[in-house]
């Protein structure tokens, strides 16, 4: 089977700093798969590289088997990518609903008067709030973004994604910043994710972590420092040193595995 998103012997330095080394990573389609790993690790450079935000200096990126490891952030869109930001990207002064139409008719390509959902067809109004009621966010669909909290406005963000119907949705800490009064609205919407999609969390908390992953990647210093189940990465001394911060630096410059 052909994987939904493949990463390639990946590497990127800025100036003398290797913050992505011989990475490798596939999801496979309606993959689970979480990308852990302490501050600095390379998590953030490495979902860049996949997106085409950055260029890697060697490696390669393929969606559904594609090279496209020199090809633009819309183009891998358009080849069904989709990501959520570690803060948020809406327009903050639109409604949710026009949030929602602008995304769809920029995936249609029918941009023309689409900034308004008042100018929008009534299909992509319709997909819109067919996509907002199944997150539940069709009572919110007339407010403006900036007023819903912040809960509400990551699920903004993740309905955005899901409109623009990816193979490979990559979700940077989608509960970051949410209070925790919040934030099982998200987690359940992640939870309920089509199944075909292979999504890719990048998440700190390993609660969520270990309710969501069926495989988890341990990136420690730019490098993939180990790969497993959720019941492998929980017995492993080394990820819990990390972790725990028990002579973390040593195990950090270890070869593993
Ligand atoms: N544009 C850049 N120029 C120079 N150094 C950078 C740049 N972007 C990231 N870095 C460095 O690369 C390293 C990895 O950063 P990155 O943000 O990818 O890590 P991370 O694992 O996402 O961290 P966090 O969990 O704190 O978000 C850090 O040392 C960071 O300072």
């Amino acid at each position: 089977m052909t994987a939904a998103l493949q990463v390639e012997k990946l590497n990127r330095s800025f100036g003398a700093l290797a913050v992505t080394r011989d990475v490798d990573l596939t999801l496979e389609r309606g993959a689970r798969h979480a990308l852990i790993g302490p501050n600095g690790a390379g998590k953030t450079t490495l979902v860049n590289l996949i997106t085409g935000v950055l260029r890697p200096q060697s490696g390669r990126v393929l969606l559904n088997g594609d090279d496209v490891t020199q090809t633009s952030q819309a183009a891998r869109a358009r080849r069904g990518l989709a990501r959520t930001f570690q803060i948020n990207q809406l327009f903050r002064g639109l409604t949710v609903l026009e949030n929602l139409t602008m995304t769809i008719g920029e995936r249609d390509g029918e941009c023309n008067n689409l900034w308004r959902a008042a100018g929008a067809k009534p299909s992509i109004i319709e997909e819109a709030l067919d996509h907002l009621e199944s997150l539940r966010l069709v009572d919110d669909a007339l407010r403006l973004v900036r007023e819903l909290p912040y809960g509400r406005q990551r699920l903004v963000e993740i309905a955005i994604a899901l409109a623009q119907k990816p193979r490979v949705l990559l979700l940077d800490e989608p509960a970051a910043g949410v209070p925790s009064s919040e934030s099982h609205l998200i987690l359940d919407v992640v939870a309920a994710l089509d199944p075909d999609i292979a999504v890719l969390i990048i998440e700190h908390d390993m609660d969520v972590v270990f309710r969501f992953a069926k495989e988890i990647t341990v990136l420690v210093q730019g490098a993939v420092f180990t790969h497993g189940t959720p019941q492998q990465i929980m017995a492993d001394e080394q990820v819990r040193a990390v972790y725990l911060g028990e002579e973390g630096h040593k195990v950090a410059g270890a070869a593993h595995g």
